[in-house]
């Protein structure tokens, strides 16, 4: 067991590198590793078994963790941060506007701004491929959730200026911290000023209107007995949607743009796919196979949700050990996905392996979308809106990396790359 050091434990070596300090975890202490956050004592847990026993047959013996426990400042009661009813009631209402029949009809939009995007980057110009991904996923998830174009400069900024703020989850008392007006805390407080501004307006502006622009905001407005939300019930949700409903896909559409720049024969492959398929549809996923596989390939080498956290509210036992009330628990996808007994030379980058069914791998051994009652509930919007995506732009482009530039990474929140994913974009 590690010796960490009095009042900041393990928080520094966190947080110099804390993808290495989450893979350096499970080499040197195994799938149950203890270490500690500023005052929290964290269990790292990183095999598909307590994956399993954390987020679907013990889940209710936790609640989230702490960095969305500090969120609920911005998000409030909105589905990623609520807990318990709240949670339940509000996952029940909003769960009609992501049925499949809905998708398919927010298909035409995402492929439209796919296509707008694409079409207005310069031939052989280096191009930041994520800020371009990032306003093609906020385009869309405004106009398909909250039936408004919505300012991307506002909402970028503001989400900025929230994980500017994500360093300081784990610090003693950061619950209290949270008002002072000091550095990333005051940019916390104008990141939230902003956002809510916004949100807020529309809201408003919607619920003055009663107007049903089938987006999925207006089933909320309109949805109607005792299930009818207030209007900050409303801007959390819409919030909440906004902000997870657009950079986790932005960042995984980057990363696999990425992964084909840096591997040109799987590029032509999937060029070959996408341009045997006429106008892209819906119903097109399931004749672009490789695509699919690209996108479950990126999910697993460069996972946006790169480690999930929970605390306990009951003592559990693992194996041997008991973690006790109170206690932090980290499930890294980031570790999971990169572990050699599920996946054959975890670091390269082989879409086949998704091609050939998943063989005797534990189910839990991929989890990008969590799991249990907690799953992500944008997981059909999101798997549509990344493989018309990327279809749609690989129509146009031939992607090549730029010399000098290559991915660093950024995992706060969400794991992103840092300063920018820059490629040079070939006509076809
Ligand atoms: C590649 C894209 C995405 C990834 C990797 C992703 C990942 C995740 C993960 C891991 C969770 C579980 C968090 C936890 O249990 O603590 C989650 C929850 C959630 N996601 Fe996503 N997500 C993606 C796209 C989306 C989209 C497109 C939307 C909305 C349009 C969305 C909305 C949500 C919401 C509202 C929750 C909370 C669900 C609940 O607790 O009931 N996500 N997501």
């Amino acid at each position: 067991m590690r010796r960490p050091l009095p009042v900041v434990g393990d928080l520094l070596a966190f947080q110099s590198d804390r993808l290495r300090f989450v893979a350096a975890m499970q080499r040197e202490h195994g799938d149950v590793a203890r270490f500690r956050l500023g005052p929290f004592p964290v269990w790292q847990l990183a095999h598909p078994d307590l994956v399993r026993q954390v987020l679907v047959t013990d889940a209710a013996g936790f609640r989230k963790g702490m960095v969305l426990q500090r969120a609920r400042v911005v998000l409030g009661d909105g589905l990623l941060t609520a807990e318990g009813d709240v949670h339940r009631q509000h996952r029940d209402l909003v769960q009609p506007a992501f049925h499949s029949r809905r998708i398919t009809g927010y298909a035409s939009v995402m492929t439209g701004r796919a296509t707008a995007v694409a079409s207005s980057w310069a031939p052989r110009e280096p191009l930041d491929v994520h800020a371009a991904t990032v306003r093609m996923t906020l385009e869309t998830a405004g106009t398909t959730l909250l039936g408004t174009s919505v300012d991307v400069g506002v909402v970028e900024g503001a989400l900025a200026d929230l994980l500017s703020a994500y360093k300081l989850a784990f610090l003693p008392f950061s619950d209290k911290l949270q008002a002072l007006p000091v550095g990333p805390l005051r940019r916390l407080q104008r990141g939230r000023r902003r956002l809510h501004g916004l949100v807020d307006g529309v809201v408003a502006d919607r619920v003055a209107s009663g107007r049903d622009g089938g987006d999925l905001l207006s089933a909320l407005v309109l949805g109607s007995g005792d299930g009818r939300l207030s209007s900050p019930e409303l801007r959390d949700e819409a919030t909440t949607l906004l902000l997870a409903g657009h950079e986790t896909t932005a960042n995984t559409l980057a990363f696999a743009l990425h992964l084909l720049a840096v591997h040109p024969s799987v590029q032509a492959s999937v060029y070959d796919e996408v341009s045997g398929v006429g106008e892209l549809a819906p119903s097109d996923l399931d004749r672009l196979p490789l695509c699919r596989a690209v996108v479950s390939e990126t999910l697993r080498l460069y996972p946006p949700s790169w480690m999930m956290g929970r605390q306990a509210l009951v003592p559990h036992q693992v194996g041997e050990q008991v973690i006790e009330p109170g206690d932090l628990v980290v499930l890294p996808q980031w570790v999971v996905h990169h572990d050699e007994r599920w996946w054959p030379q975890p670091f390269t980058f082989d879409p086949a392996r998704w091609l050939a069914g998943s063989g005797d791998r534990p189910r839990w051994a991929f989890f990008p979308f969590g799991a249990g009652l907690r799953r992500c509930i944008g997981e059909g919007f999101a798997w549509t809106e990344a493989v018309l995506g990327l279809a749609t732009i690989l129509r146009h482009w031939r992607l090549r990396p730029v010399p000098g530039r290559p991915l660093r990474l950024d995992p706060l929140i969400t794991l992103r790359p840092r300063g920018g994913l820059w490629l040079i974009p070939e006509p076809r």
